[in-house]
C-alpha cells in the first residue's frame, strides 16, 4: 500500500543520513524541504524530496498537503500515564499555599496515588489509562515511555507493568515500560529504607524480569526520596537484568546524583530543574541524554530546566511531558514544545529536535523513530494550514494537528 503526500509546504526533520541524536549547536538545525513530497509504503517512510522530483504513482493514495506542514510524530520519553483516579484536591491545596513537599509529608503525593492504585483492579486501571493513551496519540504522540511507580508493593508494581504490557499489545504506537519501584518509600518502610530496597531488588525485579515486563529501570533520586547510594544499588540491580537506567534526578535539589547516573551508564537523566556546573561537566562525553519536563515546571511552579546552559555546553536535550496525576496532569507534547520556546527560550528548531529525534534516543528507538528518514516508521503529523512551522509554538493554545499517521495508518 502506498500513500503519497504532495505539495507539502514544509517537510520537517528530514534526515538523509541516520543520526541517533543532535547536540549543542546542531540542535538549532532542523533540516526541512519546502514544497515537498513524502511517500509512505506500508508502515515505512519510502521516499521524499522536492515536488519537481515527485514520482508518478497511479496506484498510490494521493493526499494534497498544500499549505500544511508534515513532521515526525512526537516522541514522549517520560510519562506515568498508568495510574488510578486523580489528585485534584492536591492541586487546589497548592493553590491555597501548600508546597509539593508539604503535601507529600502529609501522606499525599506519590503515596496518595499508590493507595488509590492498590485499591483499584487491573482492568479498571487499564480502562482509565487507555483513555489517556488515546488522548496523547490524537495530540500527535507516536511513541511513549510509561513508568510504574504507583504500586510500591509487589502486586501493585506488577499490576501497573501488566497494564503497560496490555497497552503495548493493543495500540500501534511504540511503548517502552520502565520499572519505577523506587519512586517513594511506602509508609511501612519509612524507617527501614534498606528493607524496601531489598524488596525491590530481591522480590520485585526477579518477577518483573521473569515476565519480561520492563525495558528500563528508574528511581526518584532526590533529597527525602532515594539517596545517591540507594539509587546506585537500584541501578546496579536493574542492569543485572538488562534494564538500563533512566533516572528522575535534580528536580528539587542537586546532590551529585547526575554523576552517579552517568557512571552507571544511564540512558537518560530526567527533570534537571536544578543543575550545577559540575552536573553539566559530568554529562559531557557521556551517552546520557538530559531530559527536560517543562509542563511539570509550569504546573507546580518550579524552575525550568536551564536548556540554554545545557546546549551551550555542547550537550543534547530532549523534551517530554512527565504526564502524571501529581505534578503534570497533561500529556500534550504540543504544549511542551510551545512552553520550551516560551519559557525556556529554546528556538522552535531546538524544541522540535528535542521532542522528536532526541526523545527517540531517550527511549532507545532512534533507529526507527524521530525523523523523516527512509526505512523509519511512517509516524507523521499533518498540520492544519500554517504560516510556517513557527506557528506550532506561537499559537500555543490552538490544536494545529489535523491528522496523525502511525505506522502508515491514520489514527
Ligand atoms: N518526581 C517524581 N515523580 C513524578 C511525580 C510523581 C507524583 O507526584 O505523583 C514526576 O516526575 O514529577
Ligand atoms: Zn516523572
Amino acid at each position: 500500500m502506498q500513500t503519497l503526500f504532495i505539495n507539502i509546504k514544509e517537510l520537517l526533520q528530514v534526515r538523509e543520513q541516520h543520526v541517533d541524536k543532535v547536540a549543542g549547536p546542531d540542535m538549532s538545525v532542523l533540516p526541512k524541504i519546502d514544497n515537498a513530497f513524502l511517500l509512505i509504503e506500508n508502515n515505512l517512510i519510502a521516499n521524499f524530496g522536492v515536488m519537481e522530483n515527485c514520482p508518478n504513482l497511479p496506484n498510490a493514495t494521493i493526499i494534497d498537503a498544500t499549505g500544511r506542514v508534515i513532521l515526525p510524530t512526537w516522541v514522549d520519553s517520560h510519562t506515568h500515564i498508568v495510574y488510578a483516579g486523580n489528585r485534584i484536591q492536591e492541586f487546589v491545596d497548592r493553590i491555597n499555599g501548600l508546597t509539593y513537599e508539604e503535601i507529600a509529608n502529609r501522606g499525599g503525593g506519590i503515596l496518595n496515588s499508590a493507595k488509590k492504585l492498590n485499591e483499584t483492579s487491573e482492568d479498571e486501571i487499564y480502562e482509565q489509562s487507555k483513555i489517556r493513551l488515546e488522548e496523547i496519540i490524537q495530540q500527535g504522540t507516536g511513541a511513549v515511555e510509561i513508568k510504574s511507580g504507583y504500586g510500591l508493593t509487589i502486586d501493585g508494581e506488577l499490576k501497573m507493568l501488566r497494564v503497560i504490557k496490555r497497552l503495548k499489545e493493543n495500540y500501534p504506537i511504540a511503548i517502552k515500560a520502565t520499572f519505577l519501584g523506587a519512586h517513594a518509600f511506602p509508609l511501612d518502610y519509612k524507617e527501614n529504607h534498606s528493607g524496601y530496597i531489598d524488596l525491590i531488588i530481591n522480590e520485585m525485579l526477579p518477577k518483573i524480569a521473569s515476565e519480561n515486563l520492563a525495558d528500563y529501570i528508574d528511581a526518584f533520586l532526590e533529597t527525602g526520596y532515594f539517596s545517591v547510594d540507594e539509587t546506585i544499588k537500584i541501578m546496579e540491580a536493574g542492569k543485572k537484568y538488562g534494564l538500563e537506567p533512566k533516572i528522575h534526578v535534580n528536580q528539587f535539589t542537586a546532590i551529585d546524583g547526575i554523576k552517579a547516573c552517568v557512571e552507571n551508564g544511564a540512558l537518560s537523566v530526567d527533570h534537571l530543574e536544578i543543575v550545577t556546573d559540575e552536573d553539566i561537566e559530568v554529562l559531557k562525553n557521556s551517552k546520557t541524554m538530559p531530559v527536560a519536563l517543562p509542563s511539570c515546571s509550569y504546573f507546580i511552579s518550579i524552575p525550568y530546566t536551564p536548556a540554554r546552559r545545557i546546549m551551550n555546553a555542547g550537550l543534547p536535550l530532549a523534551l517530554a511531558t512527565d504526564y502524571n496525576p501529581g505534578t503534570t496532569p497533561s500529556g500534550n507534547m504540543n504544549f511542551v514544545v510551545a512552553t520550551a520556546c516560551i519559557k525556556m527560550k529554546m528556538t522552535p528548531e531546538e524544541a522540535i529536535n528535542a521532542a522528536t529525534i532526541n526523545g527517540a534516543y531517550a527511549m532507545g528507538i532512534s533507529n526507527t523513530h524521530g525523523s523523516i528518514t527512509k526505512g523509519k516508521k511512517a509516524n507523521i503529523l499533518l498540520t492544519q494550514p500554517l504560516t510556517s512551522y513557527y506557528q506550532l509554538p506561537y499559537s500555543f493554545g490552538t490544536n494545529l494537528i489535523d491528522k496523525v499517521m502511525v505506522e502508515g495508518k491514520f489514527i
